[in-house]
């Protein structure tokens, strides 16, 4: 399960300003933000609503290109590619978890897995499905299909299935929203294990005070602007 991690550089974002809306509407969703995530480094972004968090992911994950500043993943400069080639590498080096873990219905948890390494089928190094399984705890449960799972089994799958490419950077946008509490605890430190263990750099948005102890770093994002 080892990858070659040792020209990572994790995600760097410099001066990124976002505008969205149009003429008198427009607002600035992100204001000159900078943020340095290191590979195995977990860093939560906390805030209220509206304060752009969502916005922060999106542009991290190059689904959005920013108006001014750029963002970079091991030294990649995402704005600077072409839409395709930017959907390629996002393919390829970036993870999603989401909140509620966003699995095919159908399939059994190690499908969901083998699933997206068969569309990825160009990498190699990539760790395989049934050792993924395994270090999320999942193994016994490989062949159960997402309503025969708990929230917290399901969230694990999540996280495993944005970990089969081996990507560099994982983005995870309230990942505990549909979890009681001793499951969010139990998912946020899964999630730091993982990321320190495949040498990734995560960001993940949070409303959760009890999960922010399990993660390196906390920043707060207020009106577009970033602290912490
Ligand atoms: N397509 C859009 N057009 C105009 N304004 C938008 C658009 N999408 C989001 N916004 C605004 O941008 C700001 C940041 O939104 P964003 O979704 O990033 O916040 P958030 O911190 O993720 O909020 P929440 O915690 O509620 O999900 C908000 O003021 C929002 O109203």
């Amino acid at each position: 399960m080892k990858l070659d991690t040792a020209t990572r550089t994790g995600l760097r974002l410099a001066e990124v300003t976002l505008r969205l809306g149009d003429g008198d509407d427009t607002i600035k969703a992100l204001d000159a933000v900078s943020l340095t995530v290191a590979p195995g480094e977990l860093v939560a972004v906390v805030g209220p609503s509206g304060a752009g968090k969502s916005s922060l992911l999106a542009v991290a994950g190059g689904l959005t290109v920013p108006d001014e500043g750029t963002v970079t993943v091991d030294g990649d400069d995402l704005a600077a590619m072409r839409p395709a080639a930017r959907t390629a590498y996002r393919r390829e080096h970036i993870g999603f978890v989401f909140q509620s873990g966003n699995l095919i219905p159908a399939l059994t948890a190690i499908d969901q897995l083998r699933l997206i390494h068969h569309l990825d089928r160009r990498r190699t190094g990539a760790p395989d499905a049934a050792a993924l399984l395994e270090a999320v705890g999942m193994a016994d449960k490989a062949h159960r299909r997402p309503h025969q799972l708990s929230g917290g089994e399901r969230q694990r799958i999540g996280i495993a299935r944005a970990l089969i490419g081996g990507p560099s950077l994982l983005l995870a946008d309230e990942p505990t929203a549909a979890l009681d509490r001793a499951r969010s605890r139990e998912v946020v430190e899964l999630l730091a294990r993982e990321t320190r263990r495949a040498g990734v750099a995560t960001v993940m948005v949070t409303h959760d005070t009890d999960v922010l102890a399990d993660c390196d770093r906390v920043v707060e994002m207020v009106d577009g602007t970033l602290s912490g």
